[in-house]
């Protein structure tokens, strides 16, 4: 897993990819600055959209050289973490939301050899971590309510960026926050300012002319 030591890791995000062209759009990511691809999983219960499934996920596999940042937007992730890890996850984030046992699903994630990642949403205050910020690699700060590509970036995000941060600091930790909706080249700055290290971008990428160029734009922020 890469890493910098300035600028965030760029993660854009499969869902805004042409599906007609998966695997032009795949090859396109692997020669791409892009250090994770960004793969969202939504079930059409926990939040209210269907993106796609394993199989889907499993010709993802078989064209991507990087790694594979799992986003789970489903309930009872615990169900399904297995198969996901067996289709390349390397990091797998579940919503806080979704899960009442989320420090055994955690350890679920990490027996499984992989990265566990915590995300929020919006609504959600970021100090419900307290407890779980030590046992966890990554915090995902939802900056649009999940379900949907192409939404408009919330601003209240770069305060809950900042809240991260210092709870981070203050135990010690050097956990990875990453942000996910409406991430551009305005916000981007602010949100590295703000103490983000991963950065999730789908519209911003794939709808731009030259999505190579705007990945390495976005990576020399
Ligand atoms: O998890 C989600 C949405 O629920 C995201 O990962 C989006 O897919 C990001 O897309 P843009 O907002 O950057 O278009
Ligand atoms: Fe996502």
């Amino acid at each position: 897993m890469s890493s910098l030591s300035s600028g965030a890791m760029i993660a854009p995000s499969v869902l805004a990819a042409d599906f007609a062209n998966l695997q032009r759009d795949c090859e396109m990511l692997n020669v791409s600055q892009a250090d994770w691809f960004h793969i969202d999983i939504m079930d059409g219960v926990f939040v209210p959209n269907i993106s796609f499934g394993m199989p889907v996920l499993e010709a993802i596999q078989r064209h991507a050289q990087k790694p594979l940042d799992v986003h789970l937007m489903i309930v009872q992730p615990e169900r399904y973490l297995e198969t996901f890890k067996k289709l390349g996850a390397e990091v797998i984030t579940v919503h806080y939301e979704a899960c009442p046992h989320l420090h055994r699903t955690i350890q679920q994630i990490k027996d499984l050899g992989c990265k566990a990642g915590v995300a929020l949403n919006p609504h959600t205050p970021v100090n419900v971590l307290e407890d779980i910020i030590q046992d966890i690699d990554m915090v995902l700060i939802m900056s649009v309510n999940p379900g949907f590509g192409g939404q408009k970036f919330i601003e209240h995000t770069y305060q809950k960026v900042q809240k991260t941060r210092q709870m981070c600091d203050m135990q010690g930790l050097n956990t990875l926050i990453e942000i996910d909706g409406g991430v551009n080249q305005k916000n981007a700055k602010k949100l590295i300012d703000a103490g983000a290290n991963v950065l999730v971008a789908g519209n911003f990428v794939f709808s731009s002319e030259n999505p190579i160029q705007t990945i390495q734009e976005l990576k020399n922020i």
